[in-house]
């Protein structure tokens, strides 16, 4: 299981303004212009309550302060509960939550207590960063690189097939990249053939999983992937625009989409 650690999660609040730069420079729209875009919502008043849950790897530091944070930043009203798991749910609605944001080591969840709408983490990521980078002003043509078909990376594939990208995709996996081939029409990407992309989403566990000869001068690399894709050095050889954020992002993502 990919389970985010405290040190991925330092100082969220610059990580999440450096994001939104990087997203406004490359697509013309800032975080939230996305995801009124994506969705055609926008926030209210809802209060969102963040409940700590302990089990399986049990709390992770920094991560209910982050979600705090990170509701704040985009405007929302939010607070994290005192008490944990089942007693910090009673606590929530107690104090008038309107989104329940909480997450175990398999499933991070928005639930929308108005509404009944409902939201997981791993969709909502991968179609925010797919829809980020198919967003690329400064794109050479409708192909894009998806590296990566799994939880979060196969929802983005399936995204931007239906904006209508010319998808190539790759994935060690066998298994994921023909379930990507047969259910989306993915091309499946030879890395023995590598061409140049100028927009790429990536989503896996894995660093430098973005081969050298698929970069082009200024191309875009769209990844919640952790630990980042690609390196420094690679990043900066090519000036890649990096879109990469460790929960904000795919946060947002989940609660515009249960407004
Ligand atoms: N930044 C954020 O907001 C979020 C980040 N994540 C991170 O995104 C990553 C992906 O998460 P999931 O999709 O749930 O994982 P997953 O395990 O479901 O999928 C990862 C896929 O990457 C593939 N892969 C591994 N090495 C590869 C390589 N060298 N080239 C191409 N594909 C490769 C695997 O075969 C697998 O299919 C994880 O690191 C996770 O922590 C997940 C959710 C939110
Ligand atoms: N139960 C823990 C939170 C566990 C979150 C595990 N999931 C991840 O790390 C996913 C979410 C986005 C990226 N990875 C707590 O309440 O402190
Ligand atoms: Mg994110």
């Amino acid at each position: 299981m990919a389970l985010l650690t405290p040190n991925d999660l330092i100082n969220i609040n610059k990580q999440l303004q450096e994001a939104d730069s990087t997203v406004q420079r490359v697509t013309g729209l800032d975080i939230k212009g996305i995801c009124k875009a994506l969705y055609g919502t926008f926030p209210g008043s809802e209060k969102v309550g963040i409940v700590p849950v302990t089990s399986g790897n049990g709390i992770i530091g920094n991560f209910s302060a982050s979600l705090n944070a990170i509701t704040q930043y985009f405007g929302f009203e939010s607070f994290v509960t005192d008490m944990l798991d089942v007693s910090g749910y009673y606590e929530a609605v107690r104090n008038g939550a309107e989104i329940i944001l909480m997450a175990d080591d398999y499933t991070f969840l928005a639930h929308n207590l108005k509404n009944g709408k409902m939201a997981n983490n791993q969709p909502c990521t991968g179609i925010i960063y797919a829809e980020i980078a198919s967003r690329y002003l400064k794109a050479d043509s409708k192909n894009v690189l998806v590296v990566g078909l799994g939880k979060v990376g196969f929802p983005g594939a399936a995204h931007l097939v239906q904006k209508g990208f010319r998808v190539y995709g790759y994935d060690p996996d066998e298994n994921f990249l023909q379930r990507a081939v047969s259910s989306l029409g993915v091309i499946p990407f030879n890395p023995e053939k590598p061409k140049k992309f100028s927009i790429i989403f990536e989503a896996t566990p894995c660093a430098n999983t973005i081969p050298e000869p698929v970069l082009s001068e200024n191309c875009v690399l769209s990844t919640p992937g952790i630990p980042c894709a690609i390196s420094e050095e690679l990043r900066t050889k090519y000036d890649v625009q990096l879109v990469a954020e460790p929960l904000g992002i795919g946060t947002v993502s989940m609660l515009y989409s249960v407004l």
